[in-house]
This record gives structure tokens, sequence and C-alpha cells, in this order.
């Protein structure tokens, strides 16, 4: 397979999960592959992103367990005050980091990938240059090209890090302090879960959210819930429909924020610390994408389903990109799942990705996930195809599981088609929603209908059942 014109098969460019996956499986297939990274390997999942963030997320949720006496005590126990040592946390979070860290770089050199330390770029067709930490230059050439080179904190315009008292999640988690009365900018993915960690961990949160309601981009049936659950039952004010449009760090921190509409400055705010959670920035910049035609489209790589690189609707040749630096859905099994598929393809096969089947989740306390379409996206989809949408509600508080777990409120929403049974999105909230969707995510991929769903037994007691629930509903509405 090795074609010995090149000085590799392929060069990936980033090695977060999307560039490890696309080196590992090309190298598992025989191609003499090298992973280039400016960074830590691993990426932001492994370093600031996913593994950290759910080491803080574990143990604040045991914090927040034995904390919670008044729940503890429906049981009938009663535990004593917990005590708990930030340090120890971070800690927890660090070492988890190394060690995932190592194993990733062990594995990708245990499949034979050369790993080059440096900043990576393009240097026309089928050329790779690397620039390492003491300024040395070398180019390669390559048959082809992996771009999963990833994303980082996107920080309005107006606010002003100092990465102590106003930072992004790079530095949140690290937990190197626990601000007493901490604002978050956002509430998506990252504002959420981290309102979690800091409220379990004793500290006073601030929602400031920008669009009308907080929550924007989750079902709204699952925000009404979630609402309830996650924020006004805690230790959190919330702020909508207003921007942060000035932040200065210091102490206190200083806070603008000027109302959506009418872009006047609505109130001042100070506080002890500033966690920016307001997306992320595709990292396409000084990669010389010019030299093969390359043009992004708000800083985003455009690709195919098939992970080829487009201009327009022309196919640039041998370029290829997976993960954030595409901006479909940003998470590391996409990511992931985008480096395989890109392998495969640049092995000849002809596979293309179904993001309606990848599922996402917030690792709340509890959790919230979906996966395929909004209750939206399903209305207008069916109006055009001339189909009958159908929606049924599983409710946590009929399950025996959730109910001996004293965690019953929760929620299960399917979609579907009414006329020909499949399955189109999922929305929970509850206690292992991120483990729950996985089942429908499934079906949505092997595109079964709810009919057949519906006869496939679950155990019993298990939170399993919410979903057999919702199948058995579904299918008895299907025409
Ligand atoms: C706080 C937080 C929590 C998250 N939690 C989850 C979660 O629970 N589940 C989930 O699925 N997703 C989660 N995500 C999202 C997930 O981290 C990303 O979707 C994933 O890391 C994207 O992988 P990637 O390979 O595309 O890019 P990245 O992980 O960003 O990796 C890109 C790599 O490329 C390197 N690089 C960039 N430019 C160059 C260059 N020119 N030359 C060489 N190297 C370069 C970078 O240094 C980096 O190491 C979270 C993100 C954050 C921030
Ligand atoms: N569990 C997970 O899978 C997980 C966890 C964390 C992060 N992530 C990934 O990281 C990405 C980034 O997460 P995120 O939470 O930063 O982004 P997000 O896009 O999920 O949410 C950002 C929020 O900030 C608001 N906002 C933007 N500018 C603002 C301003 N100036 N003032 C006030 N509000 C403002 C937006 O309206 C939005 O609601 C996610 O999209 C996801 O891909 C995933």
């Amino acid at each position: 397979m090795t074609d010995t014109n090149f000085d590799f098969d392929l060069i990936v460019i980033g090695a977060g999960y999307g560039g490890f996956d696309a080196a590992k499986h090309a190298a598992e297939k025989g191609l003499k592959v090298a992973i280039i990274e400016s960074g830590d390997m691993g990426g932001t999942c492994v370093n600031k992103g996913c593994v950290p963030s759910k080491a803080l997320l574990a143990a604040s949720g045991k914090v927040r367990e034995i904390a919670n006496y008044e729940h503890l005590a429906k049981f009938g126990i009663h535990a004593s005050p917990v005590r708990f040592e930030r340090s120890k946390i971070a800690d927890h979070a660090n070492n988890l980091v190394s060690n995932v860290r190592e194993n990733l770089t062990k594995t990708l050199k245990r499949s034979g990938v050369e790993i080059i330390l440096g900043f990576g770029r393009l240097e026309g067709n089928q050329k790779v240059g690397v620039r390492d930490n003491n300024g040395i230059d070398r180019i390669f050439t390559c048959k082809n090209i992996v771009l999963a080179t990833g994303s980082s904190p996107f920080v309005p315009p107006g606010i002003t890090l100092d990465n102590r008292t106003v930072f992004t999640s790079d530095e949140a988690v690290k937990l190197e302090w626990l601000p007493r009365w901490i604002a978050i900018i956002g509430s998506g993915y990252i504002g959420l879960e981290f309102a979690d960690v800091y409220t379990a961990l004793g500290c006073e949160v601030t929602i400031i959210e920008a669009l009308e309601n907080i929550m924007p981009t989750f079902d709204p049936d699952i925000t009404k819930i979630a609402k309830k659950n996650l924020i006004q039952s805690r230790d959190i004010d919330t702020k909508s429909n207003v921007f942060a449009t000035k932040i200065t760090p210091g102490c206190p921190v200083k806070i603008e924020l000027t109302d959506a509409k009418s872009k006047e400055i609505v109130e001042n705010l100070e506080v002890d610390g500033v966690l920016v959670a307001t997306g992320r920035s595709p990292n396409s910049k000084n990669l010389n994408l010019d030299s093969v035609g390359i043009e992004t489209i708000k800083g985003y790589i455009p690709i195919d389903d098939q992970m080829r690189v487009l201009n327009g609707e022309k196919i640039i040749p041998n370029v290829w990109a997976v993960g954030d630096v595409t901006g479909k859905l940003m998470l590391a099994h996409t990511a992931a799942a985008q480096g395989t598929i890109a392998v495969e393809n640049i092995c000849g096969e002809n596979i293309e990705i179904n993001y309606g089947s990848i599922p996402a989740a917030t690792f709340t306390h509890p959790e919230i996930s979906s996966v395929g379409l909004s209750e939206t996206d399903a209305k207008e989809i069916a109006s055009k195809e001339g189909f009958t949408l159908g929606v049924v509600k599983s409710y946590f508080k009929a399950n025996s599981k959730a109910l001996a777990e004293l965690e019953s409120d929760g929620i299960l929403k399917l979609l579907f088609n009414k006329d020909s049974g499949k399955v189109l999105g999922a929305h929970i909230f509850g206690m292992h929603a991120a483990d729950l969707i996985q089942e429908i995510a499934n079906a949505i991929s092997r595109n079964q209908d709810v009919m057949q769903l519906s006869t496939e037994v679950h155990t019993h007691p298990t939170l399993s059942e919410v979903v057999e629930v919702a199948y058995k509903q579904a299918a008895s509405q299907v025409k």
C-alpha cells in the first residue's frame, strides 16, 4: 500500500481525537503515517476538555450527593457534613489527563505512527511544512493530508482575559481556585457543566446569556425541567437577553451588561471570577490553506460527508479535514468518527457520515442528552416531505429504577415519523441520560422503526425501560 514516491502516505496535522483516530486507523491499515502536533498530544478533549471536565464533574457530583442531606434523609441516611480538598480534586483531573495523554501517545507509537512535534502547514499539493519549537523548518511530501487542527475558546470583543480572575475553560479545568461568586458567560455545554461543578463546591453562580432564554440550544421541554433541577434549585442567578460587553479582570472583576435589543448598558456587576463560555473558534489560521485553494467559511474548513475538503462544489484533491475545525457537531466522538471515515475513503471506500445518528450529552447532575433532529427541524422536514410527525414523552417518574433511586424527575421526548415509524430524534433529561441516548442513536443509525424497537425486551428494573415505554407509545401511533 505504501507509496515510495512520498515521505509518507498520510500526514495528519493535529493530534486531538480527530487526528489521533485518523492516524491510528491509517497505520493499522498499513499506511506510512506521521502526525504533527504543536501543543499537547491529545488536543482539547484530553488536556482541556472532556477528560478533565468529567473528572471535576465526577468529584463535585459526589460532594453534591453527600451534601444533599434532605435527599439522603429520604433513604433514612444521615451523613456528616462533607469536607473536600479543592487541590486534591484538581489533582484527580490533572492525573487523569496525564494518564490518558500518555496512553494515547503510546498507542500511536505502537501503531507505528511517527510523531512530529511542531506547527504544521500546507505547502501546496501533497506537501506539508513543519516548524518546531527551535524554529527549525522541514518539508515533507505525502500522498494525502488530514487537517485536524481543532478549535480554541471564542472570547467576544470587550472581554479581557487575565487567565486568573477572567478565564476560559482552558483554565477552569485546572480548578486552581474557587471564586466565592463566579459569573459564567454563556449557558451552553460548558456553562452548564461548570455551573454544576462550581455550585457543588459551594460557589455562588450568575449565568449571563445573550439570547432571550437560558439554555437556548436545548429542546424547550428539556430546558423547562433542566432549569428547575440544574438552575432554580441551586445557588444560581440568571440574566438573559444581555451581552457581557465589557469585562475587566481584577479584584473584583467588573462586568458591563448591555441589553441585547436596546443596546443600552443595563447593569454593572462586580464578582470574584468570570468563566467565559461563549463557544469555540476553529484553528484554521496560519495553515497556508491558500496554497491548495481552501477558502474557509467563518473560519471553518468546508468538507463533504466523506471528509473531502471542498472549494465550493469542487473537491480539493488529497486534502481531508475532520473534527472541530470543520464545525460539524463539535464533539470528541464526531471528530474520531470523521477520522475513521476519512481514512476509509483515502483507502478507496465511499463511506459517508450520518450526523443525524451522533448523540450529544451534557454531563450535569442529572444529565441532558440528545440525538437527531430538534422538534422544530422535524416539524419543518415533516411538512416539506409530507409525512406526519409523531412526538411521545416518557417520564422517569413512572420508572421503578428511577423511583428506587429517588431520582424520578426526568423526561424523554421521542420524535418519529408516524407513517413509516422511523425514529427522527430524541431529547432526554434525567439520571444517566448520556447512557440512555445511545440506544436511540443506534436505532437511528440502523434506520430502525418503532414497531420493531417496541418488541425488544429491556431489563427490569432499569432506566432503559423509559426508552422502551417511548417506543411502545410511538408504535401504537403509527398509521
Ligand atoms: C471544557 C470542554 C469539555 C468538553 N467535553 C466534551 C465531552 O464531554 N464530550 C465530547 O464529545 N466533547 C467534549 N468537548 C469537545 C471536544 O473536546 C472536541 O470536540 C474535540 O476535542 C475535537 O477534537 P479535534 O481533534 O477536532 O480537535 P482538538 O482536540 O482541538 O485537537 C486539535 C489539535 O491540533 C493541534 N494543532 C492545531 N493547529 C496545529 C498546527 N498547525 N500544527 C500542529 N498541530 C496543530 C492542537 O494543538 C490540538 O492538539 C469538550 C470541550 C471542552 C472545551
Ligand atoms: N459534554 C459535551 O459534549 C461538551 C461539554 C463542553 C463543551 N463541549 C463542546 O464545546 C463547545 C463550546 O461550548 P460552549 O458552552 O462554550 O458553547 P455553546 O455554543 O454550547 O454555548 C455558548 C453560549 O454562549 C452564549 N453567548 C455567546 N456570546 C455571548 C455573550 N457575549 N454574552 C452572553 N452570552 C453569550 C450563546 O448564546 C450560547 O448560549 C460546544 O459546542 C461543544 O461542542 C461539549
